[in-house]
């Protein structure tokens, strides 16, 4: 638990969420083919301290400071991921411009449309409450309903999590997604494009 895995078997998620958990090219292009209205609600963009299991992948100290973003993905009103992107504070203007002129498009628009951008391989984890990034995923939804079982609050709430690693020029972006219950609901309502060859 809370530990970065190489292989998706380790972490043993159910059938409709490891197609989630595994599937590559944009997340954001994946989730607008399964909903009718897609939305990034932002929660958070600024500096912040580095989390501890995130420094030496960006190339930290422990102790370094990053521009942090903090994202809910939606579909039709749905939240169904939490996502935080960290970026070395110092190397914004250099390698990731577009990063501060985001505010609610998807970062994945942008990354995935710049051939200069290289994606590393996918590490996943299932987090538990002493993560950080699951306490605050849970802090941003809405109270749960009721007798409503699929939500994830409590304190033996755990969460699917998977990571990766972005390159531009010598700079490092990292993204977390932790996927929420209910993206299991999600069913395909069009064919989900092919991402475009790079040239
Ligand atoms: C990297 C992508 O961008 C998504 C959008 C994010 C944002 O807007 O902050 C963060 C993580 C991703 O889930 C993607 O679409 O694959």
């Amino acid at each position: 638990m809370n530990r970065w895995l190489r292989h998706v078997a380790a972490a043993h998620a159910a059938p409709a969420l490891r197609e989630w958990l595994v599937s590559p090219g944009s997340l954001t292009r994946r989730l607008r083919a399964h909903c009718e209205r897609f939305d990034v609600r932002l929660l958070r963009q600024g500096a912040a301290a580095c989390l501890p299991d995130q420094a030496s992948a960006i190339g930290l100290a422990g102790t370094g400071r990053v521009l942090e973003r903090e994202v809910l993905l939606v579909c039709d009103g749905i939240p169904v991921v939490y996502a935080q992107t960290v970026v070395p504070a110092g190397c914004i203007r250099a390698h990731w411009p577009f990063f501060n002129a985001l505010g609610s498009r998807s970062l994945g628009s942008a990354l995935f449309h710049d051939p200069r951008i290289e994606r590393g391989a996918l590490q996943h984890a299932r987090l538990s409450g002493r993560h950080p990034l699951l306490r605050r995923a849970l802090a941003a939804l809405p109270p749960p309903a009721p007798g409503d079982l699929h939500e994830p609050h409590g304190p033996a709430a755990m969460l699917h999590a998977r990571r990766c690693l972005y390159r531009r020029r010598r700079g490092l972006l990292l993204v977390t997604e932790l996927f929420l219950p209910a993206i299991a609901q999600l069913m395909p309502r069009r064919r989900i494009p092919t991402e475009p060859d790079r040239q």
